[in-house]
């Protein structure tokens, strides 16, 4: 496995040369593998796998939005899409893809047909580490896995179809069969990954939620709304306080930051606006980090879970969740970002 050097520390990175698709199809040939979920990196994994040319059936609860999704994406209620009982007892390896909640709801109907040799395989390391609270402990004598892409399914997918990838975390936390190391890495391969970064579950999960509440999601989303509202409160258009808030860091600089890193962004902007972002950058970073260290320890305590799966078990979190992301998408802001979307010059 290659060792990359990353700001001066060595890492174990799994690329496509060293494992390709042939070598992941000829590990897995004598495996089904089951989807359980068909949410968001359900269908991402899934389609991927089968154009990769794997054995995939599908389970999901029956009836709902998802369960039509999944016939719409041509699988066949029967043959390739069952109810999650069922799927999970004609596969060998079960990729538990349901939300971290609903993941313990449907524990007792997966770990039945979890017999020796089987592989659980999972996305994130909720379920597993926080099991002090989601009660899912596997029997000893199947293999447990994580590949985690480090993206939206919905960017797995698009991304796959464009001959591209997304970069997965991979990890084992039970090897029973001895061949678990490389189901992982073969699966990260067929979901349509990129590279492939070995962590632990632990890790996976402490950075992911990190990651998401801060500067991923919840920070962005935050620190959008703030300046926004100083901006418009000075008396700033609305559409001149969102192309000056969201539309030019999406648009303009975060892909120069992609392409080439941060100093090649404030490069490419001018003295005036190098000197001042180097001058507040500090301020805001002394303003970020009390929050960010109580976000971690939020995490690392178990107690950023324990909110996780009471919101996400209670039976009108849907709804709920569907009025708060109304409330974000008739706001001011994003009703000015709707209108400033279709201003994007195509020339
Ligand atoms: N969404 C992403 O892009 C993403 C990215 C990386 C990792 N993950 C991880 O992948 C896993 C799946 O996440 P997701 O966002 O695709 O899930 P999701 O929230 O979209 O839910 C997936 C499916 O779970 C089903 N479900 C929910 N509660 C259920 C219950 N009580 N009983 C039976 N079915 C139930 C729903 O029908 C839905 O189709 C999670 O572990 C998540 O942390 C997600
Ligand atoms: C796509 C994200 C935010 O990276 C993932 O972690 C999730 O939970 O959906
Ligand atoms: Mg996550
Ligand atoms: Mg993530």
């Amino acid at each position: 496995m290659a060792k990359i050097n990353f700001g001066g520390v060595q890492e174990t990175v799994i690329t496509r040369e060293e494992f390709p698709l042939e070598k992941a199809i000829d590990t897995l040939k004598y495996e089904t593998i089951a989807i359980i979920g068909y949410g968001v990196q359900g269908p991402g994994q899934s389609l991927n796998l089968r154009d990769n040319g794997f054995n995939v059936i599908i389970g999901q609860r029956k009836g709902g939005k998802s369960w039509k999704k999944a016939i719409a994406d041509g699988w066949i209620e029967g043959e390739t899409l069952f109810e999650i009982e069922e799927a999970c007892d004609n596969a060998t390896i079960i990729q538990y893809l349901l939300s971290d909640a609903g993941q313990i709801d449907a524990w007792q109907q997966v770990k039945k047909s979890l017999t020796a040799g089987k592989t659980l395989y999972f996305s994130h390391g909720f379920g597993i580490i926080f099991n002090e609270q989601t009660n899912i402990i596997p029997p000893a004598d199947v293999d447990v896995i994580l590949v985690a892409p480090k993206g939206s399914g919905t960017s797995l997918r698009r991304l796959f179809l464009k001959g591209e990838g997304v970069n997965s975390s991979i990890a084992v936390y039970q090897n029973a069969t001895g061949r678990a190391y490389e189901k992982a890495i073969a699966l990260g391969i067929g979901v349509g990954s990129g590279y492939l970064f070995e962590t632990d579950f632990r890790k996976e999960v402490y950075s992911d939620l990190t990651g998401e509440r801060g500067i991923l999601m919840g920070a962005l989303a935050g620190m959008f709304e703030a300046q926004y509202e100083v901006l418009r409160s000075n008396g700033h258009s609305p559409s001149e306080a969102f192309n000056e808030t969201v539309e030019e860091l999406t648009q303009s600089l975060m892909p120069l930051v992609a392409e080439n890193g941060m100093d090649w962004m404030f490069a490419n902007t001018s003295v005036t606006a190098q000197r001042g972002a180097l001058d507040w950058k500090g301020k805001f970073k002394q303003a970020a980090k009390p929050i960010f260290e109580q976000l971690y320890e939020e995490v690392a305590s178990g107690r950023e879970a324990t909110r996780v799966i009471i919101e996400g078990s209670s039976p009108d979190y849907r709804e709920k969740l569907d009025v708060e992301l109304a409330e974000i998408r008739e706001s001011e802001l994003w009703k000015a970002g709707a209108a400033v979307r279709k201003l994007r010059p195509k020339l």
